[in-house]
Order: C-alpha cells, then sequence, then structure tokens
C-alpha cells in the first residue's frame, strides 16, 4: 500500500536515511521503532514531500499505484489528508490558533470534496463523534480544548477522507499515559472501521506490542531488522533490537501473548 524503496536521504554533508526499502501492508498497523535521531520521522516524512528545504531525497515511494516522489506541490496537496494522512506529537501544529475546529474541517472540505462543502458542519459533528468529542467543540478555538481533546479532534481531521495509510508520529508522547492508551484504542477502532494502514512512529514497546502487526527497526538511517511484531519481540535477531527491548525492562518479563499491568 505505502512502499518505500531504496529511499536514501542527505543533506550536503551527511547521508541521513540510507537506502531503505519498507511495504506498510493495506489495512495493517506497521511500527517503526530506534533511538532518537535513527532517522524515522524524515523517512515517513518523505512520503508526504515534507522534508526541510535543506534536505534531499532519493528512490521511489509508491501508495497504491501512485508514485509520491517527484510529484509537483499541486498533486501531493490533493494526496496529503484525502490519501495519505498524518498526525504527529505536536497536535497543536495541526490547529491555526485563531481558527475554529469547525473552520479546519470545512477549509478541508472545501479543498477535498468541493461539492459537499453544504454538508461540512453535519460531516464535521458526525467526524468529531466517531472520536468520541461533542459536535458542538467544533465552534471552539483550539485553546480551549484540552490536550487529549485536541489530538482527537486532529485525528478526527486526519481521517476525515479515510484515508489509505495514516502516518502516526509518536502521537502519544505528549499524552498522559491514559489518554494515549485511549488514543490508541480509539486509532485500532478507526482503523479496523476504515481499512486504512497505520505507520506508527513509537518510542513506547508497550504500544508496540499491544497495536502492532509489524516492526521495522531503524538505527543510524538503516532498518536492521524487520518483522512480524510477536518475533520480532520475542525472538529479536539483532544485537541493537535486543538492547532496545532490554531497555524497555517489563517487556523482558512478558511472552507475546500477555499483556503489561498498566499503561
Ligand atoms: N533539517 C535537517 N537538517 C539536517 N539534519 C537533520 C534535519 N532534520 C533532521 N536531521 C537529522 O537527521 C537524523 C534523523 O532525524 P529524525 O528526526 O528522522 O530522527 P528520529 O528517529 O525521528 O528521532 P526522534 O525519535 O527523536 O524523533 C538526526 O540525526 C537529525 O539530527
Amino acid at each position: 500500500m505505502l512502499q518505500f524503496d531504496e529511499i536514501t536521504i542527505r543533506n550536503r554533508s551527511r547521508v541521513l536515511v540510507d537506502r531503505v526499502s519498507m511495504n506498510v501492508l493495506p489495512g495493517e498497523w506497521h511500527a517503526l521503532v530506534g533511538q532518537s535521531g535513527s532517522g524515522k520521522s524524515l523517512l515517513s516524512r518523505s512520503a508526504g514531500l515534507l522534508l526541510p528545504p535543506n534536505l534531499s531525497a532519493e528512490g521511489s515511494i509508491r501508495l497504491g499505484d501512485t508514485e509520491l516522489t517527484g510529484m509537483n506541490r499541486r498533486s501531493i496537496r490533493q494526496v496529503l489528508g484525502r490519501r495519505l494522512a498524518y498526525i504527529f506529537q505536536d497536535y497543536q501544529a495541526a490547529f491555526a490558533p485563531f481558527r475554529t475546529i469547525g473552520q479546519h474541517f470545512s477549509e478541508a472540505i472545501a479543498l477535498h470534496d468541493k461539492e459537499h462543502l453544504k454538508e461540512a458542519r453535519t460531516r464535521t459533528a458526525i467526524a468529531l463523534e466517531s472520536v468520541g468529542l461533542e459536535g458542538s467543540l467544533a465552534g471552539r478555538y483550539p485553546f480551549q480544548l484540552s490536550g487529549g481533546q485536541l489530538q482527537r479532534a486532529s485525528i478526527a481531521l486526519a481521517l476525515l477522507f479515510t484515508p489509505d495509510v495514516l502516518i502516526a508520529d509518536e502521537v502519544t508522547t505528549a499524552l498522559d499515559s491514559v489518554s494515549g492508551h485511549r488514543v490508541l484504542s480509539l486509532l485500532n477502532r478507526l482503523r479496523l472501521d476504515t481499512g486504512c494502514s497505520i505507520l506508527f512512529i513509537t518510542h513506547d514497546w508497550r504500544h508496540v506490542r499491544r497495536h502492532t502487526d509489524r516492526i521495522a527497526v531503524m538505527k543510524e538511517g538503516r532498518i536492521v531488522e524487520a518483522g512480524g511484531t510477536h518475533r520480532v519481540l520475542d525472538h529479536p535477531r539483532h544485537d541493537y533490537t535486543r538492547q532496545l527491548i532490554a531497555a524497555a525492562p517489563v517487556l523482558t518479563r512478558l511472552p507475546s501473548g500477555l499483556q503489561e499491568v498498566g499503561g
């Protein structure tokens, strides 16, 4: 569904992502893990052509049959939000401070589905309700919502057009553990309802074990190990994966079928 082929990302002096290939399958929840600075965010941003201007990317990224690399701004804008959506740790950045939540939804509908603009209000209310928020929140400004509410609103906005792939980059990091857990349960329900795939970047192995189907492990710009979640967690082949798992002590004590308490 989202196929990265031999992606290399560099700045003038350094290769930051080195010939990475990865395939996110339809409907799956695919984790991308690795230490800070290993290149996870750059790789995921390269799909939406969202790299900072001082970096360049080579290789091929396909969403279904559509080649994303080399698209012009106009074409990628049509893909972003409609077929490929992002949610970030910094969910505040998804909203402009002086526009209401509802205005953000109307703008997205105006961009991707103009002929149904008249129904924007109803659609917004339905979308907000699908993530457990009241439709009336559409009239509020971002600063009038809690962190958890705003993250839910950003998920509703990202999933408004049922994208094929949702890229979730450390979406629970800024939330307390209960809100984080709720957000991920919500994502799982929406994934099952809509059939979208999730590329999930995280440092939290509890979430990896609980939710994901497959894992790719990144180290210094390369994927060093990839496979089914239970295989990688219970029988890691690469030393680096073993070290990462050892640094999350609770996981070392649990066979993959069991869930840890808490979190
Ligand atoms: N605009 C940039 N210019 C130069 N180097 C950059 C730029 N953006 C990121 N990097 C470097 O690229 C490497 C990979 O960064 P990236 O943000 O992808 O890491 P990450 O694995 O997502 O880390 P984290 O888990 O902390 O978010 C890091 O060494 C980072 O310093």
